[in-house]
């Protein structure tokens, strides 16, 4: 079919979008505390110094807090374009400083004048002291982060839309995974909240089309897939996902680049790539056939075959499974125990296991994401998309 076609028919899915206003999920919150007013200029300037003079990096999270109240307290609201797709950093910090929406400028010189305030306390206490325990990251709208037991858990959090992972959510785990390869912990765990694993890729990132047109949208696409499972193949730390529940699409397939894989009996796993037009990615095409063989490879990504969780364990792609019941309890009781590990024993024995693979799975990261890039041109994918965001299909 002509691209000129195509592109008409992605238009209409951006009109049905424009139509499911719901889709859109709320703007950020930073919980900074809002004492009494009254913080003064010179209060203010003195807590930027202060900044400065911190003994102790206050890590990413709170550098973003402290530029978005800044940038509040001497221009007002956030009053520039907002940074392209890729520009992480910039991003980043215009998604905080924006998230303040019309706070007034002396509430954030208040707040910003809190927030040193807080942070010089705990940098001029003794390094003894440790951190308060499960202590929730701000910055992030589509993931809960919090790191206890030298844990860092990163929960997928969008369950009114089953964890559809939306282009904004690709780019916070990029950056979650950033943070906690460099953190204090000694594993990282995905899981998510609500009754889903991850329903995948959220189809509506078809639909906002760029003034480069389709093929604009495809290729950028195909650059955030890259870099989003480059991420996975390069972690350092051993990786855990606790899978929840069902788990469709890519939250599947770069399962294979985790290092435990542990399911609910309620999870299932799903790969309906044909049913949707596409190809599969995460390096499943290599990782599943090494995994389980090629028949079962060929089951899941091919066919589409779902498989429980049982089933799952059965053909490798899942360490274990526990009874939905006990899931939480048992899963965590066992990864704190294995957090007390070693931590340098754990990276080096991972990048013993790993290594001699890496430079494969970016060759084959690479094939998958360019050989979808044309996929998301075609009409059998088009019309996949279209009837999901119609309400036609499902799964
Ligand atoms: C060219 C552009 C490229 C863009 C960027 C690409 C980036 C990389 C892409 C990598 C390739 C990845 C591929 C995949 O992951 S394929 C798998 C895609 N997933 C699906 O097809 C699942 C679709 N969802 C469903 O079939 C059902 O929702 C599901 C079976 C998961 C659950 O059904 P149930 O009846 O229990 O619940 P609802 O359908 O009512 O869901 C509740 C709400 O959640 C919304 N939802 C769920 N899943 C998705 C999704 N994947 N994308 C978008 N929205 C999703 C659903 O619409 C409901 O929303 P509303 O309450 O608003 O109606």
């Amino acid at each position: 079919m002509a691209v000129v076609g195509l592109s008409g028919r992605l238009a209409r899915c951006y009109c049905l979008r424009a139509v499911r206003s719901s889709l859109r999920v709320p703007a950020l919150q930073l919980h900074v505390s809002k004492t009494a007013m009254g913080a003064s200029q010179k209060d203010f300037e003195s807590a930027v110094n202060q900044v400065k003079l911190l003994k102790k990096d206050p890590g990413n999270e709170v550098k973003l807090k402290l530029y978005a109240l800044y940038k509040q307290a001497t221009e007002g609201p956030c009053n520039t374009p907002k940074p392209g797709l890729f520009d992480l950093i910039n991003k980043a910090k215009w998604d905080a400083w924006n998230a303040l929406g019309d706070l007034p400028k002396e509430t954030a010189r208040q707040n910003y004048v809190d927030l040193v305030s807080g942070l010089r306390s705990s940098s001029d206490s003794s390094s003894q002291v440790k951190p308060e325990a499960d202590k929730k990251q701000a910055g992030y709208e589509t993931l809960v982060i919090t790191s206890e037991d030298h844990i860092t858990k990163i929960m997928l959090n969008r369950p009114a839309k089953k964890n559809a992972l939306n282009t904004q959510m690709y780019q916070e785990i990029m950056l979650a995974l950033e943070a906690a390869s460099k953190d204090d912990s000694t594993i990282t765990v995905f899981t998510g909240s609500g009754d889903y694993y991850s329903s995948g890729n959220d189809l509506t990132n078809f639909t906002d089309i760029p003034p480069g047109g389709v093929e604009e949208k495809a290729k950028n696409g195909a650059i955030l897939l890259r870099d989003f499972v480059d991420c996975f193949i390069d972690f350092p730390k051993p990786l855990v996902a606790v899978v929840n529940g069902p788990a469709v699409g890519i939250s599947v397939t770069v399962l294979g680049l985790f290092d435990l894989v542990y399911a609910s009996d309620r999870a299932t796993f799903h790969t309906p790539f044909s049913h949707l037009g596409q190809t599969p990615e995460g390096c499943s095409s290599y990782t599943f056939p090494k995994i389980m063989g090629l028949a079962k490879a060929v089951e899941m990504l091919i066919f589409g075959k779902k498989l429980t969780a049982g089933e799952a364990y059965a053909q490798g792609l899942v360490t274990e499974v526990f009874p939905d019941s006990t899931f939480e309890k048992e899963v965590w009781t066992r990864l704190k125990a294995y957090s007390k590990l070693p931590r340098n024993a754990m990276r080096i024995s991972k990048q013993i296991i790993r290594n001699h693979e890496k430079e494969k799975l970016h060759a084959i990261n690479a094939e998958e994401s360019s050989i979808l890039q044309e996929r998301w041109l075609s009409d059998e994918c088009v019309n996949a998309v279209m009837n999901f965001l119609s309400q036609k299909a499902k799964l």
